[in-house]
């Protein structure tokens, strides 16, 4: 589902204004006549309020006064506060604010502080409130009066509905610009917005909503593709297909190169998760210590022992390595693979020198965080970075909390000034494309936050990238079959207790519902 920034939505409002001809106004009462027909379907037990509607003077307030009118035409007893004075609405907005007044609505202005805090104190508390402080419009921090009005909804203990998007979070990023309304339904207009969909934004929306409101299809299907969550149409359409004469050679092998002592599961649960995601085959190579123990956990895989010292990885195992990448179609490096100085060094040599698809994970990530201009000397495109939060941070020199609050905007400038994509993981892990481009995956849930998921996750990507997908196309499929994978087994076991392993075992079946999908998709 393609998802839209602010810029692209005020382009479409123009476009359908301008060469369409539908006026501003018509398309401000469908959003309104929209917003509460969804609200009165989900929340009818608490008519007939009292609703507040909380507006902006812009246009975001406007189809707060079309949603004022017609619930007082529904026989809601209705409430709205302008955080402005009446001179400050203009345009669309101040003609449906006086079509609301001539219908008899109730219409206080709060301009300042003291103002809404002398409304606010003489107020019942309501049962409903109708957040149409900011829409696309929001362009900066939020402060004084406007971030007062959003303490107070969230403090209600009301309903709360949202107009567009949940006023102070930035539509093209899903940052939280001061502080934001929590909603438990947030109805949107034409198509949803980045910041729908992108964390810490995504946890403030409650149920979403897009409503038709005239906008025609000829504009919105021509709006570009920067921003897409992935779900089950779009990662059934990256599946690779397998050709009835295929043979092991055909779909591809991956080099593993993980496990120091102690983490010997890393790397084979890796292995298990190429070979399940369709790799023809997997090689995991190791430190020669756990060696032996690879050998008796993994079947299929094949494993080589490198040179290591204090069962860890050495820069001696350099020259096996280049080797070993020979014929090779993929690398996959890092889940426990330690952080001796030798291991670091040898990371930065396979980056600096593999000639293939590789992906980095966990120890290799943080080898290349002390020199992460090593990944310029790759072709553009060709590494998949896969960091959690912490990893990033330690890529980036951001402390998390600040990766947190801006994921969307960390991850595409990593991705872009490194010519890699980056696979940003937490809820709603983003998948940052060298282009600038963002997908967002659409699948999986807590029942990931457990040991062992990530290296499952880099055998998959890298059993992809193996199969011949682009790193960029494994990344974006290899993360939604992963969540994809955890939404299955959750609703079977729960989300607690779901483990790595099991999540190795779901895979094939997850690829082929996604693949029968797709064939459906394509038929129809
Ligand atoms: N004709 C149209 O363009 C349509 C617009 N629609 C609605 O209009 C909204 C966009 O309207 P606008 O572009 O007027 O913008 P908004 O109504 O979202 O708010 C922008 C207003 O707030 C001010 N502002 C921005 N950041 C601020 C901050 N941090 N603190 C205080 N004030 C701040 C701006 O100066 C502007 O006056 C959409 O979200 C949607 O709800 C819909 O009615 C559909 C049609
Ligand atoms: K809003």
């Amino acid at each position: 589902m393609k998802l839209l920034t602010a810029a692209q939505m005020q382009e479409l409002d123009r476009r359908t204004i301008e060469e369409v001809g539908l006026p501003g106004v018509v398309l401000m009462e469908n959003a309104g006549r929209g917003a509460v027909e969804a609200l009165c379907g989900r929340f009818s037990s608490v008519w007939p309020g009292p609703v507040v509607v909380v507006a902006g003077k812009g246009n975001n307030g406007g189809d707060g006064y079309v949603v004022a009118r017609d619930l007082l035409r529904r026989g809601w007893t209705v409430r709205t506060v302008i955080l402005a004075d009446r001179a400050a609405v203009k345009g669309d907005a101040a003609v449906h604010l006086g079509a609301l007044l001539q219908s008899g609505g109730e219409v206080v202005f709060a301009p300042d502080a003291q103002a809404l805090a002398a409304i606010l104190s003489g107020m019942d508390l309501p049962r409903l409130v109708v957040d149409a402080l900011f829409g696309t419009g929001l362009s900066s921090e939020v402060g004084g009066h406007y971030a007062e009005a959003i303490a107070w909804i969230n403090r209600t203990g009301a309903k709360v509905v949202a107009v567009d998007i949940p006023s102070g979070i930035d539509a093209g990023s899903g940052r939280i610009l001061g502080s934001a309304v929590c909603a438990d339904l947030t109805v949107t207009f034409a198509l949803a917005k980045v910041g729908h969909a992108v964390y810490p934004g995504a946890g403030c929306a409650g149920e979403l909503v897009v409503l038709d409101i005239g906008i025609p299809r000829s504009l919105s299907d021509n709006v570009g593709d920067d921003h897409l969550l992935v779900e089950a149409p779009e990662a059934a359409l990256l599946c690779p297909r397998r050709p009835a004469a295929g043979h092991k050679g055909t779909f591809g092998h991956l080099l593993v190169i993980a496990g120091e002592t102690g983490k010997s599961g890393a790397a084979a649960m890796s292995a298990e998760a190429g070979l399940r995601s369709g790799a023809g085959l997997v090689t995991v190579a190791c430190p020669a210590p756990v060696h032996a123990v690879l050998e008796i956990k993994l079947t299929e895989a094949m494993t080589v022992p490198l040179p290591a010292i204090d069962g860890a990885l050495s820069l001696q195992a350099l020259d096996q390595v280049r080797t070993l990448w020979v014929g090779k179609s993929a690398v996959a490096a890092g889940p426990g693979l330690g952080r001796s100085a030798e291991t670091v060094a040898l990371v930065r040599r396979l980056v600096a020198e593999c000639p293939l698809p590789l992906l980095l994970d966990a120890d290799a990530l943080n080898a290349v965080s002390e020199v992460p201009d090593v990944l310029l000397e790759r072709a553009p495109g060709t590494t998949v970075l896969t960091p959690h939060p912490g990893e990033m941070a330690r890529l980036t020199g951001i402390d998390i909390q600040a990766i947190e609050a801006d994921r969307l905007g960390v991850a595409r400038d990593f991705a872009c000034r490194y010519g890699v994509v980056l696979v940003l993981k937490g809820a709603r892990t983003l998948i940052a494309l060298p282009d600038g481009r963002i997908r967002i995956n659409g699948s999986g849930n807590p029942g990931l936050a457990s040991g062992g998921m990530g290296d499952v996750l880099t055998g998959l990507i890298g059993g992809l990238m193996a199969q011949g997908l682009s790193p960029a196309n494994a990344a974006v499929l290899g993360t939604f079959l992963h969540g994809r994978a955890a939404d299955r087994l959750s609703r079977i076991q729960g989300e607690a207790g779901l483990l790595a392993t099991d999540l190795v075992r779901e895979l094939p079946a997850t690829r082929r519902e996604l693949t029968l999908k797709g064939a459906q998709h394509a038929e129809g």
